[in-house]
């Protein structure tokens, strides 16, 4: 096989990897040249972020813990205009992609450099991507000023993640490498990163399930949500990310659910114009196709596999179809009309591709 034409651009970011690594923090914000940090977290996460500001004694400005699903821009605005008043020359993250999110959107208003200490396998820490939801409509944008500097793995703090968000969390990791590796713009680092990453969750996602505090399963899965993101971070997504971001953003769906549920049937709708992608990830995940590899992932391990579990209407299904053909966006397979509202039913209904 040759190796095709392709274009890679590396980004200066530093991840500390590990089971502790989080007693790194002081150093880490250290070697960002910052003095005063403002740690974000979720109302419920507050405890950890304290622990985290504790840590950093002289050098935590304070705590802001507002942080929701899909950044409102009132709760960005709150916090950028508390940065600003604390003086903070950094923001701490500590959470899931709503957590990072929110840190990226002060870091986007402010260039403030983000340290991110992820907890859930989303990936946001890996990408240059930004959202911010103002009047019911969630507007994504790409800008390096929010890629976070520093990225801090430490599976310990991910043990308390319940088996239910970390099967669902982790198979949204999947998807962003099952479409890198399709993308227009993938290139073989990225391919061996998706791989790779796709290979690390489909071990780690059952044995989480076993055993919910399994610190080798939990590593595995940050590894592979630390791969699958940087995946994210660098190839452009298609069909399944739009029908997702469509559905979460039109019909507020569950973020990580619906990813669970979609992407069987997106892999399945792009299944015959991407034969080697598809043979990828079936290979990673041990399944005789791409497809149900990942269906019976997820419905093995308790996750949703209907949309109307999540909320879904049926009647709903034509709009969200209209929304996804919207805009014309680079997938293996031509967007069409009735194929792509059939993919619908189906994840509607959560039949096995
Ligand atoms: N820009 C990008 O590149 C990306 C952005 N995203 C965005 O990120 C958001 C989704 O991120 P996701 O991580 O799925 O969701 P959240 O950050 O909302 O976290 C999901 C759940 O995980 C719980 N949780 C997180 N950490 C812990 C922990 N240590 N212990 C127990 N529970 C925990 C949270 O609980 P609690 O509420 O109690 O804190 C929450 O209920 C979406 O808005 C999505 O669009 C996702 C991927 C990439
Ligand atoms: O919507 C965003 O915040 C940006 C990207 C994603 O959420 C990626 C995803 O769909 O997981």
């Amino acid at each position: 096989m040759t190796t095709p034409s392709f274009v890679y651009t590396s980004v200066p970011q530093r991840v500390v990897f590990g089971a502790g690594s989080l007693q790194h923090l002081a150093r880490e914000i250290d070697l960002l040249g910052a003095r005063r940090a403002l740690v974000l977290s979720t109302p419920e996460q507050r405890p950890q972020a304290e622990r985290v500001a504790d840590m950093l004694g002289a050098h935590a400005a304070g705590v802001f813990d507002r942080a929701v699903m899909h950044v409102p821009i009132e709760t960005a605005r709150e916090a950028r205009e508390v940065a600003a008043r604390l003086g903070a020359d950094c923001a701490v993250a500590i959470g899931g992609g709503s957590t990072t999110g929110l840190g990226k959107a002060i870091a986007l208003d402010s260039g403030l450099p983000i340290l991110a200490i992820p907890t859930t396998y989303a990936g946001s820490e890996m990408t240059p991507i930004y959202g911010i939801t103002e009047a019911g409509m969630k507007k994504t944008g790409k800008d390096f000023k929010v890629l976070p500097r520093t990225v801090i793995y430490d599976p310990e703090l991910s043990l308390g993640l319940p088996v239910g968000m970390s099967v669902t969390s982790g198979i949204n990791a999947i998807a962003h490498a099952a479409e890198g590796l399709y993308a227009v713009d993938s290139n073989p680092i990225m391919d061996l990163m998706a791989q790779e990453g796709i290979a690390a969750l489909g071990r780690a996602l059952p044995a989480i399930r076993a055993t919910p505090k399994d610190p080798d399963a939990r590593s595995d899965a940050l590894y592979g949500a630390w791969l699958c993101g940087t995946v994210l971070g660098n190839v452009g997504m298609a069909l399944h990310h739009k029908l997702c971001h469509t559905l979460g953003g039109s019909f507020n769906l569950p973020h990580a659910e619906t990813h669970t549920i979609v992407l069987p049937h997106a892999l399945a709708y792009n299944a015959e114009a991407a034969p080697q992608a598809m043979a990828r990830i079936a290979k990673a995940l041990g399944g005789s196709t791409a497809a149900q590899a990942v269906y019976d992932l997820a419905r093995d391990n308790g996750a949703p596999v209907a949309l109307r579990d999540i909320g879904m209407k049926e009647s709903d299904l034509d709009l969200a179809c209209e929304h996804a053909l919207k805009n014309q966006y680079p997938n293996p397979r031509p967007l069409e009309r009735d194929a792509i509202r059939a993919l619908l039913q189906n994840a509607w209904e959560g039949v096995r591709p």
